[in-house]
């Protein structure tokens, strides 16, 4: 069997998605033309186009402002059903989405209008395509501290539907440190959490997000390798990264796969997992985030598996679930 089919057949979870980095071009322009809404692009080739990052500031810049076409509950059930949708096509049986409330509260559009578009869409693909999902919620880490507490506040009549509470948008500057307290307020609401660090920023930053934010799951995490006592943690803990190889190229994280650390990582013992991001921003899903670390590096087969496998491992599904999934792996 081919790399390409073994990576599109297997069972994966994702577990480091961003719903607005999943609105595609065509998304974009169908809700630009709906809404009356002016957009900077004549033409959805034009919006692809426009996709040229030199950094993640540049990204979120572009990221942010396509957002803005998501109005109603209807826009944001087309965009949740669309990942779905290409959830179910590349065999993805388990996600763990992460949406940004300060993006659209920011623009007057509340809860009760993204919410219950995201969880009627969740729900169709429970039923029709099998897939389970569960949601983090994101601060936006280049607003305040206040302003965080405030979305938490604001989330409540949701609670239920939310699993763990996550930290994006513009990392350097904007240390862990700076959430320390809302984090605190989110374990003891008892959610999971999760925090972006080491994407740009420092190994530091990965510390802050460990120590003082009590991950239970770094975003990127690539910079770990700066700090030998930081990856000797990371090995011993098995606290989980969630890699995605096609944003840290876009980003110039990296100027090349070929120069991509995942493969060191793994063989050093870390528990990291392949995921998009942004796909529609970064250019592939998840099997295509795969595709091109096989491309660029001596990746086998057992690779691909025990990637697999750690998606679920590093998941916050329920033991027995991870187990089910790792069998079907296991049995490929
Ligand atoms: N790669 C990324 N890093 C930080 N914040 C983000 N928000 C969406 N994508 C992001
Ligand atoms: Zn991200």
């Amino acid at each position: 069997m081919s790399l390409t089919t073994l990576i599109q057949q297997l069972p994966k979870a994702e577990l480091h998605l961003h719903i607005e980095g999943s609105l595609t071009p065509e998304l974009m322009w169908q809700l630009a033309s709906k809404h009356n809404i002016t957009i900077p692009y004549n033409s959805v080739a034009e919006i692809q186009a426009a996709y040229q990052f030199s950094d993640l500031q540049s990204f979120l810049d572009i990221y942010y402002a396509g957002a803005d076409v998501l109005r109603d509950q209807d826009d944001f059930y087309a965009l949740m059903w669309a990942y779905l949708t290409r959830c179910y096509e590349e065999n993805i049986l388990h996600t763990e989405i992460m949406f940004d409330p300060q993006t659209h509260t920011a623009r007057g559009i509340s809860f009760d209008i993204f919410m219950p578009g995201f969880l009627r869409a969740i729900e169709e693909a429970k039923e029709k395509y099998g897939i389970s999902c569960l949601l983090i919620m994101s601060f936006l880490r280049h607003l305040s501290q206040e302003d965080a507490f405030t979305t938490l506040r604001e989330a409540e009549p949701y609670y239920s539907a939310i699993t763990a509470v996550g930290l994006d948008s513009s990392e350097l500057g904007h240390p862990p440190e700076k959430f320390e307290q809302v984090f605190e307020k989110v374990r003891e609401l008892g959610f999971k959490v999760v925090a972006h660090a080491g994407e740009e920023g420092p190994a530091e930053y990965i510390w802050q997000a460990i120590n003082l934010l009590h991950v239970d799951r770094i975003d990127h995490g690539v910079k770990c390798q700066e700090d030998e006592s930081l990856m000797q943690y990371l090995t011993e803990t098995q606290v989980p990264l969630t890699v995605c190889p096609l944003s840290n190229l876009k980003l110039c994280v990296i100027d090349d796969m070929q120069k991509h650390n995942i493969l060191t990582l793994m063989e050093r013992g870390l528990l990291v997992t392949v995921n998009s991001d942004d796909p529609t921003y970064f250019g592939g899903f998840l099997n295509a985030n795969f595709a091109a670390l096989a491309n660029a590096l001596p990746i086998t087969e057992t690779h691909i598996k025990q990637l697999a496998k750690n998606s679920f491992t590093a998941s916050f599904l329920p033991e027995d679930k991870k187990q089910h999934y790792i069998r079907l792996i296991d049995a490929a």
